[in-house]
């Protein structure tokens, strides 16, 4: 008789693969305008001040305030008119008592000059005198040095995801290289004497390759780098030999199927022979997903699906997505998208098992319904159809009909 696991709670065998795991990052420096999404290696902090110039957020004069205090339509202030601050260009003027100079806005404010009046508060004479319709005050209309950020300013941890105002923010200080976290390489073998490229037609008995692309896919918006190593069959040597080679060029391995426990499951011999430890966790409380296989092989992270569809991608979802996370020293992993939403039907679970049920998202009634989107989980069509999945707590017997539910979109 096969030897059946014993299974660990979701978080417990997460924990007991990351204690297994090196914590060094591996770092690369990149050009700022390719490092959208990825994380921050070390902290940066500002190199020199925002803007570095005082800049008129208007078009109009700039001036000194206390020549306008107290102008009004009826009693304007009268001031000269001593040139045009250009664009692009330090100012060559001065502004004196009782002067005001042309500027645009983002323009610099010249010497003297402590605020700007809008153009449309003004009436001009004539070449050489602008009445002021209206008072500033000192700093109005006037962006100073350091206000958008101060040299030394910290910018961002380590661990930060840049996102794209990040990027602007980064340009903007002249910082054009960061040095990020690498991306993980996952290497990801698919086995099954009777799993066929999706190119092939299957002949009887056979499949095409779902899994594959889905964790490709997962593991791409993790961060890291899906390398596809194909369709191995269920042989022990050849399933030996393509994880090794996978695994020395990678910097984790995800083994699809062959996790369970007959006579043609051999991820969990062939995880145990490609390095030490080998297999940690083999069986976790969670439905689907339960024959999940946890290793770590010469300090490379690997991971034995299930090859059922749904329950190679919650597995994904539970163990691999914070995995490349915690590789990429995220410190505060993005947070799950979710929807509050009321339940549609029951949904029946043993206590001391997590399960995920995918569910479809329908307003009706003025409200948000989550209808559980049962089936088998060889399918794959009620994930495709689904917009998230609804998790049943571990310490749970079910859920009931018209409760609250958070929905974990995809
Ligand atoms: N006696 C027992 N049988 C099974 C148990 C158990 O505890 N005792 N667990 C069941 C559970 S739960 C699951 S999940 C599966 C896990 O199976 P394996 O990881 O060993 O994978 P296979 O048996 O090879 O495949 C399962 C299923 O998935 C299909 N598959 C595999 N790879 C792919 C792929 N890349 N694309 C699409 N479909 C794939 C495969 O054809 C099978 O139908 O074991 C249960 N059995
Ligand atoms: O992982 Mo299995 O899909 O629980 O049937």
């Amino acid at each position: 008789m096969p030897e059946m696991f014993t299974v660990l709670p979701p978080a417990e065998a997460l924990k007991v693969l990351f204690d297994h795991l090196p914590l060094e990052i591996r770092e690369e420096s990149i050009a700022t305008a390719e490092a959208l999404d990825r994380v921050l290696a070390g902290e940066l902090t500002a190199p020199s001040s925002l803007p570095s110039f005082p800049r008129s957020t208007m078009d109009g004069y700039a001036v000194r305030a206390e020549d306008t205090f107290g102008a009004t339509e009826s009693l304007p202030a009268y001031l000269t008119l001593i040139g045009e601050v250009p664009m692009g260009h330090a100012s060559a003027l001065a502004v004196g008592p009782a002067q005001a100079a042309v500027v645009f806005t983002g323009g610099m404010i010249p010497p003297g000059a402590d605020a700007v009046v809008m153009v449309e508060r003004t009436q001009k004479l004539d070449a050489e005198t602008i009445e002021v319709l209206r008072a500033v005050a000192p700093g109005e209309n006037v962006i100073h040095v350091g206000e958008d950020i101060q040299e030394g300013e910290p910018l961002f941890a380590a661990g930060h995801i840049l996102r794209p105002q990040d990027l602007g923010g980064l340009m903007a200080l002249g910082i054009t290289d960061v040095r990020v976290a690498a991306r993980p390489h996952v290497a990801i073998v698919s086995t099954g004497d009777e799993v066929v490229p999706p190119e092939q037609e299957p002949g009887p008995g056979q499949v095409r390759d779902i899994n594959t692309y889905t964790i490709a896919g997962l593991v791409a918006r993790a961060g890291g780098v899906p390398e596809i190593k194909g369709i191995i069959k269920d042989d022990y040597s050849s399933l030996l030999s393509a994880a090794r080679s996978a695994l020395e060029a990678a910097d984790a391995l995800v083994i699809s199927a062959g996790s369970s426990v007959s006579t043609r499951d051999l991820t969990s011999d062939v995880m145990n022979e490609l390095g030490k430890p080998g297999v940690l966790v083999h069986g976790v409380a969670v439905r689907p997903g339960k024959p999940t296989i946890l290793g770590v092989c010469n300090g490379k992270p690997t991971i034995g699906l299930p090859g059922n569809p749904v329950s190679a991608m919650v597995v994904a979802g539970l163990f691999l997505t914070p995995l490349l996370q915690r590789m990429q020293g995220l410190k505060n992993p993005p947070a799950q998208r979710r929807e509050t939403a009321r339940l549609a039907h029951n949904i029946s679970s043993v206590p001391g098992r997590e399960d995920y049920v995918q569910v479809r998202l329908v307003e009706r009634e003025d409200q948000l319904w989550a209808e559980p989107v049962f089936g088998k989980s060889n399918l794959i069509y009620t994930m495709v159809k689904a917009e998230g999945m609804v998790c049943v707590p571990l310490d749970s017997n079910g859920l009931h009909q018209g409760e609250q539910v958070e929905v974990e979109l995809f």
